[in-house]
């Protein structure tokens, strides 16, 4: 195997190996036939220029130029084409290399677009400190947010020392942590911070209500006290905006954390998608219902009612579960016509037919 290097004399590709660089990323950045130009990776955004990690180390690159206005910009994670260093010249990008994974919020305010917040992020941590009451459908929701962004969620139960029946929490959490990792979290005791380091792959993002813990979270990851955490802001007035700060910061495992002040706000993006995945037992329930457009509420044969009268699935998952896509349709009324008609009526028609086509193979398992 070729080395995922280029031959540069001046530089030092190695710069990029901490940030993920890696042979398949080699591949793309091959594909875009751009020789001359060095990949890096975008440590932070603002509108006409960012801030990169090239195989030269940390440097400014100019948006304008050869990159194209119908081109995405970048964000906070993108690989990027840069061109070469020259002496006098500010670096401009080139191109964008392809996203595996997308971070995204819909447009708000009368913005018609949806909002990039990150990109390439592998891992997402959502938060859910165990010292307050646990809000379930805001919980669901972040990590709609992860899974529709194509990275893997995790759900880190926080400050596990300040609940009194830390074991009756996390039984709770578990029915929310459907399908993926839920680690119980101590800063104070070190407790599940080994196994979360071990859960930390590729790059990971930090998702949760403020004050939930995230910083500290990430300060324990980076093994030093690069994040600011509630108790210091409130200190000294600190915050996250200065020049000097960069989104991206490795991790001396191995692994990048990303960490961005857009993340720290997001709310529910219109994405559906997530909402089957994060409701799985729902969507897989209603598929033995009678009528294929059940809205299980009083509908004859509605499994999922049955479920519900059976204990196997609680009133508030499914009460939740239409809150966030009632909550998700008025978002999407909120987008722009255009986009809507586009993205919306390719979704139904494929959730539609995505739908005929589980309840056929369940029919015919069943032998109905
Ligand atoms: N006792 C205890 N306190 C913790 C723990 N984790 C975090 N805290 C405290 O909880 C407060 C909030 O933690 P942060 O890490 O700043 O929370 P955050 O999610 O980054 O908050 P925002 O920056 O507002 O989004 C701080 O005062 C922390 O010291 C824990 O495991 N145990
Ligand atoms: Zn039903």
């Amino acid at each position: 195997m070729s080395t995922p290097f280029l031959d540069l004399p001046s530089s030092e590709p190695e710069r990029l190996l901490p940030y993920g660089w890696n042979a398949s990323l080699a591949g793309d950045f091959a594909d875009l036939g751009l020789p001359d130009h060095q990949p890096a990776r975008v440590l932070r955004a603002e509108r006409t220029a960012c801030e990169a990690i090239t195989p030269d180390g940390i440097a400014r690159v100019d948006l304008v130029g050869a990159h194209s206005a119908n081109q995405a910009s970048p964000t906070t994670g993108d690989w990027i084409a840069v061109t070469p260093p020259e002496p006098g010249q500010a670096r401009r990008l080139a191109a964008l290399l392809p996203r595996r994974t997308e971070l995204h919020r819909g447009g708000s305010g009368g913005a018609s677009r949806v909002q990039v917040l990150a990109a390439n992020v592998d891992t997402v941590f959502v938060a859910v400190s165990l010292s307050s009451a646990l809000r379930h459908a805001r919980t669901e929701r972040f990590l709609s947010l992860a899974w529709s962004s194509g990275a893997t969620p995790v759900l880190v139960a926080t400050k596990a020392d300040l609940c009194p029946d830390p074991d009756a929490a996390l039984e709770e959490l578990r029915e929310v942590a459907l399908g993926i990792e839920l680690v119980s979290t101590s800063a104070a005791t070190g407790e599940g911070m080994e196994r979360l380091r071990s859960l930390a792959v590729g790059t990971v993002a930090l998702l949760g209500p403020s004050g939930a813990g995230k910083s500290t979270l990430g300060n324990a990851l980076l093994g030093e006290e690069l994040l600011d955490t509630g108790a210091i802001r409130e200190a000294d007035g600190r915050g996250h905006h200065t020049t000097a700060w960069r989104e991206l910061l490795p991790l001396p495992g191995g692994g990048v954390l990303l960490d961005t002040p857009g993340l720290r706000s997001v709310g529910m993006s219109g994405d559906e998608e997530g909402l089957e995945r994060t409701f799985g037992d729902v969507e897989e329930l209603a598929l033995g219902c009678r009528f294929a457009d059940c809205e299980h509420r009083t509908e004859p044969g509605c499994a999922v009612l049955a479920a519900i009268d059976e204990g196997a699935l609680s009133e508030r998952r499914l009460a939740s579960y239409r809150k966030l896509l009632r909550e998700n349709a008025w978002q999407a009324s909120r987008t722009d016509a255009l986009l809507r008609q586009e993205i919306g009526a390719k979704w139904k028609s494929m959730a539609k037919s995505n739908r005929a086509m589980k309840r056929e193979i369940k029919r015919r398992d069943t032998g109905r």
